[in-house]
C-alpha cells in the first residue's frame, strides 16, 4: 500500500514538472542579459546602494498651484489634473529661468548627504527637455536659461565622485505624435515617428553625455508602448552597445505579450527591478534578495515635483528615511530618494535639512550601507542586518527598537559562533554575551542613551578555528 502512494506521488510530482514546463511561453523579446549582472559596472550600482532622484521640469514652477486653486495630486501632474491645455502648459518653456540654479551646490549638498548616484529627469511625461536636444524646440535651449542645464549638472555630481543615471519618460504630453492607443494606420504611422524621436533622443542622450552611467525609463505603461516589445528589446540592445555597462531598470520595456517588468516566464527584464514606487518589500521578503532592485521615494506621500504646499500631506523624517535605506540595503536593494527644486533653481530648506540629517548618519554609518547587503539571516526585532560583500566574519545590526529588558536576542545561522559584538562607536566595549542556543544569544545592552539609529558589529568565529568545532548547544 506504502509503496502504491509512493509511485503515485512521484508520478503527480513528474505530471506537476511537465505541466509547470508547458506553461513557459517561448519569449523573444525578454531578458537581454543573464541577471544578476557581474560586469563591475553592475558591482559598482550595487555597492552604491544609496541614490538621490530629483524630478524638475516646468512643472516645478506652478509647483501644484494654478489659477490660485492647490491640487493635492503629484505636482508633476498639474497639467493633467488642472485640465490645462497643451499650448498653456507649453509656455511655461518661456518662464524657466532657474537664476538660483548651482550644480556644484546641489553636487555639495548630495556629497555630503552621502549618496553615489543621483538620477535626474531628462524629460518627464510634459515633454520638456532639460538639455538642448536636436530633435525638438521645447528644450532648455528655447528658454530664458539657455545653457546646457544637464551637461553642468552632470559634471558638476561627476567632480564629486556621483554616478549619473539619466530619467527618461516615453510618455510626452507634448509631442504630437504620441497615442496612448494604435486603433488606425493614422496612429501607427504616428507612433512610429514617436518611436524615432525617442531613439533619437535616447542615442543623443548618450552622446552628449558618455559619463552616464544608467537609463532610468518611466511613462511605458500605455498600450502603444507595450505593444512595440521588439522594438524596445532591440533599442535597449543598441543603447548598450553603443554606452558598454550601461544599466537599465525593468521599467523600459514589455515582452511580446505585454508583460512588463518581468517577462511572460516571470524572468526579470531590465538590469533591475524598478517597480518598489513609494513602498517597500516586506521587511522579511528574502526572495525579493534574489534580484538588484531599488526603491524609489518621495519625502512627502507622493510629491516627485516640487509642490509650494507641503502642508497637504506626512513629510518623513531623518529616521525614516534612514530606515528605508537600512531595509532596502538588508534586502539587497538600493534606495533613491526624491528631491523636487523649485523653478527658480533651489530646494526648499526643509528638503536641505533633512539632507544635512541623514548626511551625519551616513558619515558615521555608511560602512553598513556602501557594499553591504542581504546577511542570509532572518530579519528580527530590534532592526536590520546588513553584511559587507568583502567579509564573511562580520554581521551589522543595525538597530532602530531598543527592547526594553536592553537584551538583544540575536538569531544567527546555526554553527555561527560569536566572537565579540560591540557598538560601532564604542569599538573598545565589547557586549556581554549569552549563548542560549546553537547560533542564538542574548547581547546585554551597553548602558547610555542613542536617539539615533545605531550600529551594533558582530564579529563572528571563522570556520575553521578550534572554537568553532566546540560542541554547540543544543
Ligand atoms: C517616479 C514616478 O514614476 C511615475 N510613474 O510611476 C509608475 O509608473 N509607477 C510604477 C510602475 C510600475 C510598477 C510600479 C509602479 C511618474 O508618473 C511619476 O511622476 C514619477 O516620475
Amino acid at each position: 500500500k506504502r509503496t502504491i502512494t509512493c509511485i503515485g506521488l512521484f508520478l503527480l510530482a513528474i505530471i506537476q514538472l511537465q505541466a509547470q514546463n508547458a506553461i513557459k511561453k517561448e519569449v523573444k523579446y525578454g531578458q537581454l542579459t543573464e541577471l544578476p549582472r557581474q560586469d563591475e559596472a553592475m558591482k559598482k550600482w550595487r555597492s552604491n546602494r544609496f541614490g538621490q532622484f530629483i524630478h524638475w521640469g516646468l512643472y516645478a514652477i506652478p509647483g501644484g498651484i494654478w489659477e490660485g486653486k492647490t491640487y493635492k495630486y503629484a505636482a508633476e501632474f498639474l497639467k493633467s489634473s488642472a485640465g490645462i491645455s497643451t499650448a498653456t502648459w507649453d509656455s511655461l518653456q518661456y518662464q524657466f529661468n532657474p537664476v538660483k540654479f548651482d550644480a556644484k551646490e546641489w553636487a555639495k549638498m548630495a556629497k555630503d548627504m552621502g549618496v553615489k548616484y543621483v538620477t535626474i529627469t531628462t524629460k518627464h511625461h510634459e515633454g520638456f527637455c532639460l538639455w538642448p536636444s536636436k530633435y525638438t524646440d521645447f528644450d532648455i535651449e528655447n528658454t530664458p536659461y539657455r545653457k546646457d542645464l544637464l551637461g553642468e549638472f552632470i559634471k558638476a555630481y561627476n567632480e564629486e565622485g556621483i554616478d549619473v543615471s539619466l530619467y527618461y519618460s516615453v510618455l510626452d504630453w507634448h509631442h504630437p505624435d504620441w497615442r496612448y492607443k494604435l486603433n488606425t494606420e493614422e496612429d501607427k504611422a504616428a507612433f512610429e515617428r514617436l518611436k524615432a524621436f525617442t531613439e533619437n533622443q535616447l542615442l543623443e542622450l548618450l552622446e552628449r553625455y558618455p559619463t552616464v552611467k544608467g537609463l532610468w525609463f518611466d511613462g511605458t505603461w500605455d498600450q502603444c508602448w507595450k505593444d512595440n516589445g521588439k522594438f524596445s528589446y532591440d533599442l535597449e540592445k543598441k543603447l548598450k552597445e553603443k554606452n558598454p555597462g550601461l544599466i537599465v531598470n525593468s521599467r523600459m520595456r514589455a515582452d511580446e505579450y505585454g508583460s512588463r517588468h518581468f517577462d511572460s516566464n516571470g524572468v526579470l527584464m531590465g538590469d533591475y527591478e524598478s517597480g518598489y514606487e513609494r513602498r517597500l518589500p516586506n521587511p522579511w521578503d528574502v526572495a525579493v534578495t534574489k534580484n538588484d532592485w531599488e526603491c524609489c521615494m518621495t519625502i512627502p506621500e507622493n510629491q516627485w515635483g516640487y509642490h509650494k504646499d507641503w502642508t497637504l500631506t506626512h513629510i518623513k523624517t531623518s529616521n525614516e528615511l534612514i530606515e528605508m535605506l537600512v531595509q532596502c540595503t538588508s534586502q539587497n536593494g538600493n534606495f533613491l530618494l526624491n528631491f523636487g527644486p523649485r523653478g527658480e533653481g533651489n530646494f526648499r530648506e526643509k528638503e536641505v535639512k533633512l539632507a544635512k540629517e541623514i548626511g551625519d548618519w551616513m558619515d558615521d554609518n555608511s560602512s553598513v550601507i556602501y557594499n553591504c547587503g542581504y546577511a542570509g539571516l532572518k530579519k528580527q526585532s530590534w532592526g536590520y542586518f546588513t553584511k559587507s560583500s568583502d567579509s564573511d566574519d562580520a554581521i551589522n545590526m543595525v538597530v532602530f527598537n531598543k527592547p526594553i529588558n536592553g537584551k538583544y536576542r540575536v538569531k544567527l545561522n546555526k554553527g555561527s559562533i560569536i566572537k565579540r559584538a560591540y557598538l560601532l562607536s564604542k569599538p573598545k566595549k565589547s557586549f556581554n554575551l549569552e549563548e542560549i542556543a546553537n547560533g542564538e544569544y542574548f547581547l546585554d545592552d551597553v548602558k547610555g542613551k542613542c536617539k539615533d539609529p545605531f550600529v551594533i558589529i558582530i564579529e563572528l568565529e571563522d570556520k575553521d578555528s578550534k572554537k568553532f568545532k566546540q560542541k554547540a548547544l543544543t
